[in-house]
């Protein structure tokens, strides 16, 4: 396993396992599945209603508490300094732990504009010991700014769509000039058409992988944290076996050159639900 070493001096695993759509029920056997295979990092949220289901599986796998990394996020309704206290305790609660390794804002929310308040309360469970590190998903450039300017400690990892069709090139600059990690999600691009790219199967071909796999070490060589999801327990295997291949300069520029702006999901200074 690769790691990366967040601000807060708290390594991370590059390779991480995805939850989202995972129903409670399939969360216990999709969690120690992937920790038998290997993973040591899952990455849940409130939102996905399988908090529970992770905490289950983490005690069922008697992998010890301290050789897993455990990501959880805050929802939108619950922004605001004393929500998120508040939120932080149930989803402990749920998880059935003492502590989370990395604790993230879900979304900016722009329009309702209390995303510095709610990093505020994370700020001070970081300060208890209670997570340990923090961070934010979709934020753009002008978000991260204001927290740089408004707050004391830097975000570990901003954590947003990003996939071969969409390569976050700016997102990425700013965070690379401000030491902030970026997390790749949908990094499979939530299983569409570019796993059928006659380009990428030559890629992974060459290789003897798939291209499944290609894409994931495309994110790992890019310096990205990766989370792919996966229920079905062939793929869970299949998505943590890229640490036994390279890709080459010419395969990594191919890649590269398939960046066109596209999105699964909506871009965040659009995302204001509540
Ligand atoms: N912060 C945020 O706003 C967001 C965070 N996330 C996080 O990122 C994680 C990953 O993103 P996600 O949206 O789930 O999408 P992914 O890009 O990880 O794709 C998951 C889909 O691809 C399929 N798949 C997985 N592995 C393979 C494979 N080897 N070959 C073919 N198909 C495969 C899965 O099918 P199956 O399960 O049936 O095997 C599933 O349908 C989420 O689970 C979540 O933890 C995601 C969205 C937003
Ligand atoms: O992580 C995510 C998946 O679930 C949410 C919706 O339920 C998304 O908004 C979010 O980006």
């Amino acid at each position: 396993m690769q790691y990366v070493t967040l601000h807060q001096q708290v390594k991370m695993p590059q390779l991480g396992f995805g939850v989202w759509q995972v129903e409670e029920k399939d969360a216990v056997p999709s969690v120690k599945k992937a920790i038998e295979t290997g993973y040591r990092a899952i990455d849940t949220a409130a939102i996905y209603k399988n908090e529970r289901g992770v905490g289950q599986a983490i005690k069922e796998s008697n992998v010890p508490r301290e050789d897993l990394f455990i990501t959880t996020k805050v929802w939108n309704t619950d922004q605001g300094y004393e929500n998120t206290l508040k939120a932080f305790d149930d989803s402990l609660e749920k998880l059935g732990l003492d502590y989370v390794d990395l604790y993230l804002i879900h979304w900016p929310t722009p329009e309702f504009d209390d995303y510095v308040e709610t990093y505020k309360a994370m700020e001070k469970l970081y300060h208890e010991g209670r997570v340990k590190a923090i961070g934010v998903c979709n934020f753009d450039r002008d978000h991260l700014q204001r927290l740089l300017d408004e707050c004391d400690v830097i975000p570990a990892v901003n954590q947003i769509e990003c996939h071969p069709y969409l390569q976050q090139k700016e997102v990425k600059a700013f965070c690379e000039e401000h030491g902030i990690h970026v997390e790749a999600w949908s990094p499979l691009m939530q299983g569409g058409d570019v796993l059928n790219r006659e380009d990428m199967q030559a890629i992974a071909q060459k290789h003897n992988k798939t291209v499944a796999q290609v894409i994931i070490r495309w994110h790992l060589q890019n310096g990205t944290i990766v989370i792919p999801k996966s229920v079905t327990p062939s793929r869970i295997e299949e998505n943590f076996d890229v640490f036994d291949f390279e890709l080459d300069e010419e395969d990594m520029s191919r890649i590269k050159a398939l960046d066109r702006d596209e999105r699964k999901g909506p871009k965040p200074s659009e995302m204001n639900v509540r």
